[in-house]
């Protein structure tokens, strides 16, 4: 086994150490195994694949198309098995209980509940399953030694027009495990400003909402979703690096729209796998979230679709410390970085930060100090009286 050295994490530590997920959604997770289940269940034929292995490997390839529409089309499969209660909350639990596992202590995982309609199920009945299911997924969880707790955001297709509607729903929902707002769905020709009446309805309603912004399109779409509609998160906003220059020495100058979402802490939920396969950055080393941590901006860091890019939050802090060298001190700030953007209570989050976030990762980095290992150098001669 890799010995651990301070600061910097082995795979172990990575999964044990206590993460936190704004940026997942429910229809991007699914387990493969559960698919083909519901699928068989529920006489759903139309899966490219019936074997659980190659189902997942058939989702991360077709995901892989440096496309974000073509990315999408492969979500059709899994709403298709997400049309009953019983899928919804089987669904919905298992994401809870996978999270848990990994060592996501809280998530905000979203969903859009107007592609779950299509075998009869109102928008509420869609609301109340998954709520049933996250719950009985913390439940499990907690049979399993594992504490998580996870709230919904209800997402809008930003090309359709439901979203007044979905908006009312996350208000009506919103001390009953929905926490926020989301808009979702292929970014281009589908400006935020659409769904004005939406964002400004929750405004209204002193309620939260994130827009996907800034990934398969620029900088326009991160100013009208922060200027016009009033985000209070962005959804990737990874196109932001488009206002940042870098000379040649190393400076660095922002423009205005990329100093406004420094200055006033506007979180970035970043999802570096989801990035490399829509062709929204070309690889690890080279995405931007590098350089946005190295500015201070509010970065977090966000797995988007576990099922379409085979990954989970360890493994995206993985790719993240091989290609930049983190230690347990960023993964922290990233936590920290996260846990302040949730849209759950201040008075929740200080708690989390507290006595869950800072304590886990303070015991992670006290581990080196109890291995064998450190102590066993060899003396150099006459180093004895040198070590006291
Ligand atoms: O990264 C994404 N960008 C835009 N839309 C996305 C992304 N990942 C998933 N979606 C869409 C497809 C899902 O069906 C929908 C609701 O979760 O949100
Ligand atoms: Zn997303």
């Amino acid at each position: 086994m890799q010995k651990p050295k301070p600061g910097v994490p082995t795979p172990d530590q990575i999964r044990r150490a206590p993460k936190v997920l704004l940026h997942d959604h429910l229809d991007g997770g699914l387990r493969p195994g559960t698919v083909v289940d519901i699928a068989r269940e529920t006489g759903y034929d139309g899966l490219p694949e019936t074997d659980p292995d190659k189902l997942g490997m058939w989702f991360r390839d077709a995901a892989d198309s440096g496309s974000l529409e073509r990315y999408l089309e492969t979500f059709a499969h899994t709403c298709a098995v997400m049309q009953t209660r019983d899928a919804l909350v089987r669904v919905a639990a298992e994401c809870a209980e996978d999270l848990a596992a990994d060592g996501v202590v809280y998530a905000e995982v979203r969903y859009a509940p107007e592609q779950h309609l299509e075998a009869g199920l109102t928008l509420e009945e869609v609301v109340e399953a998954v709520n049933a299911g996250f719950r009985e997924g913390e439940r499990r969880a907690k049979e399993d030694g594992n504490r998580i707790r996870v709230g919904a955001l209800l997402t809008a297709m930003r090309h359709a027009a439901r979203s007044q509607e979905i908006a009312e729903l996350a208000n009506h929902y919103r001390d009953s495990g929905v926490v926020g707002f989301d808009i979702a769905g292929a970014e281009a020709g589908y400006p935020p400003t659409r769904h004005l009446d939406a964002f400004d309805y929750l405004k209204r309603e002193n309620n939260h909402f994130t827009i996907h912004a800034g990934e398969a399109f620029g900088l326009p779409s991160i100013w009208q979703a922060l200027q016009w509609c009033g985000a209070d998160r962005l959804g990737h906003g990874v196109r932001i690096i488009d206002d940042i220059e870098e000379g040649p020495g190393g400076e660095v100058s922002l423009g205005r729209l990329a100093s406004y979402v420094r200055d006033k802490r506007v979180p970035l939920e970043m999802c570096p796998t989801s990035n490399l396969q829509t062709g929204a950055a070309a690889s690890y080393a080279e995405h931007p979230i590098g350089l946005l941590r190295r500015l201070y901006f509010r970065v977090t860091v966000n797995t988007d679709n576990r099922l379409m890019s085979g990954t989970s939050m360890s493994r995206e802090f993985e790719h993240l410390v091989d290609a930049f060298g983190y230690t347990l001190d960023d993964m922290q700030w990233f936590t920290v970085n996260a846990m302040k953007s949730a849209f759950i209570p201040f008075d929740e989050r200080l708690a989390m930060i507290n006595e869950v976030i800072k304590p886990g990762y303070a015991e992670l980095k006290a581990e080196w100090l109890f291995e064998a290992g450190h102590r066993e150098r060899p003396l150099a001669s006459g180093s004895a009286a040198a070590e006291g």
